[in-house]
């Protein structure tokens, strides 16, 4: 199905941080907006990612690339000063991008380092603060503000680990930038999103068998698209959602409403469990 074309966007202009390549979210995202008349700016971390984001940024029709690593904030000054200068205001900003080290993205939670705690921190956490702030300065209309989260914020995720202490920081600060903007006219919220093969998300150990459970045990018996995230985030962008701040909206087949696993696929678990048990009383 192609992408939905019209002119909820027309208009609007804004910053997309966090494409990586083309099976990134915020890609899903810039191209659902820019299929609705958006006007697009796009952020890259480092030349080696930058030489893939140009022509996707290109073939949206946006020629403001500026390139970001939030650990450097004279980069972050850097990217919202030029697009004051370019164009004076924005009306949005989506934020997806998350950072840890692989090596604590399996095993214990426990077991997570000071250094990588604080680094994880500061790029998947407080860059959205960081962010969102210097955005409201430019926002003198009002706007809209977005960043990316997971369920293994407030349930326990295997391997996601100090990602999922992050994502909750996150989602709290959602809560409080709402509050603090909200008075300007400037919403917040954050898309929970399923899993999603991207760079990232292949960083958390076992990232194939969460993506299959997934599919097994949400009520749409699947997983979502980058494009479907676009959809979340254009409902949130727009003025379609003008009433929302504050939220956390999920993506991700309904998933997160789920308690037990279906029967069908607690079968296939028994079914293999009594073939394991099978195969040792028959040695
Ligand atoms: N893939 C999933 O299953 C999934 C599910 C829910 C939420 N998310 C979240 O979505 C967001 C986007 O991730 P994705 O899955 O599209 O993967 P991705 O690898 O395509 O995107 C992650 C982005 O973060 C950027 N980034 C990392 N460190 C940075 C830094 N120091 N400065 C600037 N940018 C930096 C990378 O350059 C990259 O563009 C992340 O916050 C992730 O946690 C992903």
């Amino acid at each position: 199905m192609g992408l939905m074309q019209g002119n909820l966007m027309n208009g609007k202009r804004g910053l997309i941080m966090g494409v990586a390549n083309d099976h990134s979210i915020a890609w899903g995202i810039a191209k659902t907006l820019a299929a609705q008349g958006a006007e697009l700016a796009f952020t890259y971390q480092g030349e080696a990612l930058g030489r893939r984001v140009r022509p996707l940024a290109e073939s949206l029709g946006s020629d403001t690339l500026i390139s970001c690593d939030v650990e450097d904030l004279d980069s972050v000054d850097a990217v919202f000063a030029a697009l004051k200068e370019k164009w004076g205001s924005i009306d949005f900003l989506v934020h997806a991008i998350g950072f840890s080290d692989k090596n604590e993205l399996k095993g214990r939670y426990a077991d997570t380092t000071r250094a990588n705690f604080t680094r994880t921190m500061v790029i998947s956490c407080f860059s959205f603060t960081e962010l969102a702030k210097r955005a409201a300065a430019i926002m003198p209309n009002g706007g809209s503000v977005i960043t990316l989260t997971y369920g293994g914020s407030t349930r326990v995720m295997p391997n996601y680990n100090v990602m999922g202490v992050a994502k909750a920081a996150l989602e709290a600060s959602v809560r409080y930038l709402a509050a603090d903007y909200g008075p300007q006219g400037i919403r917040v919220n954050a898309i929970s999103a399923g899993p999603i093969r991207t760079l990232a998300g292949a960083g958390i150990a076992d990232a194939r068998l969460m993506f299959n459970y997934q599919k097994r045990n949400a009520p749409l018996r699947r997983t979502v698209t980058i494009d479907e995230v676009g959809g979340s985030a254009l409902y949130l962008l727009s003025d379609l959602s003008s009433g929302v701040t504050g939220e956390v909206h999920f993506v991700d087949s309904g998933y997160n409403i789920i308690s037990m696993p279906h029967p069908d696929a607690l079968k296939t678990i028994e079914d293999a469990e009594e073939r394991a048990a099978g195969e040792v009383a028959a040695e």
